[in-house]
């Protein structure tokens, strides 16, 4: 799970960095609202999420945790933070 999110968070990072034409994080990071976007994105998957937990569809509870745990990512990204910042503050709570 660590690796994962790692490898994904440095796909992010790339992306900030390079900015493809045909990358959907890459248009998080150009758009004007880009920001206002993912505490949209977070806030909407949070709800689905909700309702998943509430019909108890793993599935669907799977989807939208990932989709939260990306933006969320994205969110940390944007932010100019590292991955270590949020591993710090879960190790700090051990
Ligand atoms: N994990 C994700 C990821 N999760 C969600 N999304 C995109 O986020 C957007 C919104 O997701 P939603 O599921 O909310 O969108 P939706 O289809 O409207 O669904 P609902 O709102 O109806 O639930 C969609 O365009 C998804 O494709 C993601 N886009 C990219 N990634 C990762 O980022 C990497 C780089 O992607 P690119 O930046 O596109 O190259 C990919 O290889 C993935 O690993």
């Amino acid at each position: 799970m660590d690796e994962t999110l790692e490898e994904l968070f440095a796909v992010i990072e790339d992306r900030k960095e390079t900015l493809p034409e045909d990358s959907y994080t890459a248009s998080l990071f150009t758009h004007e609202k880009g920001e206002n976007a993912v505490l949209e994105k977070l806030g909407e998957e949070t709800t689905e999420l909700v309702l998943a937990a509430k019909d108890d569809d793993h599935d669907e509870v799977a989807y939208e945790a990932a989709d939260i745990v990306y933006h969320l990512l994205v969110l940390l990204s944007m932010k100019g933070m590292s991955l270590e910042e949020l591993e710090a503050e879960l190790q700090a709570r051990r």
